[in-house]
């Protein structure tokens, strides 16, 4: 294997096909089901390992500091955990819009622990790294595990699916949804029976999407614009909107008339994870 001293990664985004609320537990968090996909779209992290001991962020995110950045939340989670000598500096460049249900700060954490564990030479298993990883969030594990999954717990039990690969149109109406708002508004339904075996024969819906609907006009204008393409929904806890198309070409048209005041891309979604197939080529 290949001993690295720098490495650049993507942390893509993920849309939640689905997602149900199937209660809460005591700790406040919810019980999910949810399925995951990957897009072939994100942010890109440039790492370089140092033996001076310590984590540097090269970039900022206007109105974050550092110690809050997930990036370097995660760089220091694994240094703890593990001991390990060696410092890093960090780069990137941020694609994914913050807040916006596509798993951008998640995602970022994730990539972090795998270039990290490679470039550190940690070889921790990937359960490992999802246990440190949880603890940030609960969508770092299935950047972590890599594949598309149903989740159940809080994000963090993964079974693999295969899903059809296909083209997304994804639309950010430029508001800001605080996850931790929606998953604490009385008016959320917590109560949705879980699908189990039979995800594949039901119409995908979003929990979330009826309140956040009502709270944000913005999204529900967006999930009415998209309709002209097809079913459209939201992933996560919002803002981001989307809908499927055969075609590349046939989703950038769409994207191409998109109202100015919001952003949007096209991707295509993969079974694994863009982070985990550019790292296996890079250690190779
Ligand atoms: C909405 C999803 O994106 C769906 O994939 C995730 O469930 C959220 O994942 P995340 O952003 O990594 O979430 P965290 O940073 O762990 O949690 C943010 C806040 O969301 C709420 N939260 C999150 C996950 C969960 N299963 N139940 C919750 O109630 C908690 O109030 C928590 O304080
Ligand atoms: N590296 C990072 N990139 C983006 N946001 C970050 C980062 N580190 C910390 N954060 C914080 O995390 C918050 C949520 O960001 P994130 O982009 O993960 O939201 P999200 O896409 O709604 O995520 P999810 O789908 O996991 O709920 C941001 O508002 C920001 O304060």
């Amino acid at each position: 294997m290949a001993d690295l001293t720098t490495l650049s990664l993507i942390a893509p985004a993920k849309l939640n096909l689905f997602l149900h609320i199937n209660g809460r537990l005591t700790n406040g968090y919810h019980e999910l089901e949810t399925l995951f996909v990957f897009l072939d779209y994100g942010d890109r992290l440039h790492f370089k390992r140092t033996s001076d001991n310590a984590i540097t962020l090269k970039t900022q995110i206007d109105g974050l500091p550092d110690q809050e950045n997930l990036i370097f939340k995660a760089a220091n989670a694994l240094k703890l955990a593990t001991n390990t000598s060696f410092g890093a500096e960090i780069s990137f460049e941020k694609h994914l819009p913050s807040g916006g249900g596509v798993g951008g700060g998640s995602s970022d954490a994730a990539t972090t622990l795998l270039a990290l564990n490679a470039l550190w030479q940690l070889d921790l298993s990937l359960q490992e790294l999802a246990d440190i990883g949880v603890q940030l969030g609960a969508d770092v594990p299935v950047f972590i595990n890599g594949h598309a999954a149903i989740a159940h717990g809080i994000g963090e039990q993964l079974e693999a699916v295969e899903l059809a690969e296909t083209w997304y149109l994804v639309v950010h109406p430029n508001v800001h949804i605080s996850t931790g708002l929606i998953f604490n508004d009385p008016d959320l339904p917590r109560n949705t029976p879980k699908l189990s075996s039979h995800w594949q024969s039901v119409q995908h819906t979003n929990d979330c999407e009826e309140l956040v609907k009502k709270r944000y006009p913005e999204v529900e204008k967006t999930l009415n614009w998209l309709l002209k393409y097809g079913p459209s929904r939201m992933t996560g806890t919002g803002a981001c909107c989307f809908v499927s198309f055969e075609t590349q070409q046939a989703a950038q048209a769409a994207l191409t008339s998109l109202p100015d005041s919001w952003q949007g891309f096209v991707a295509r979604s993969t079974n694994i994870s863009p982070a985990h197939s550019e790292l296996r080529t890079k250690l190779n």
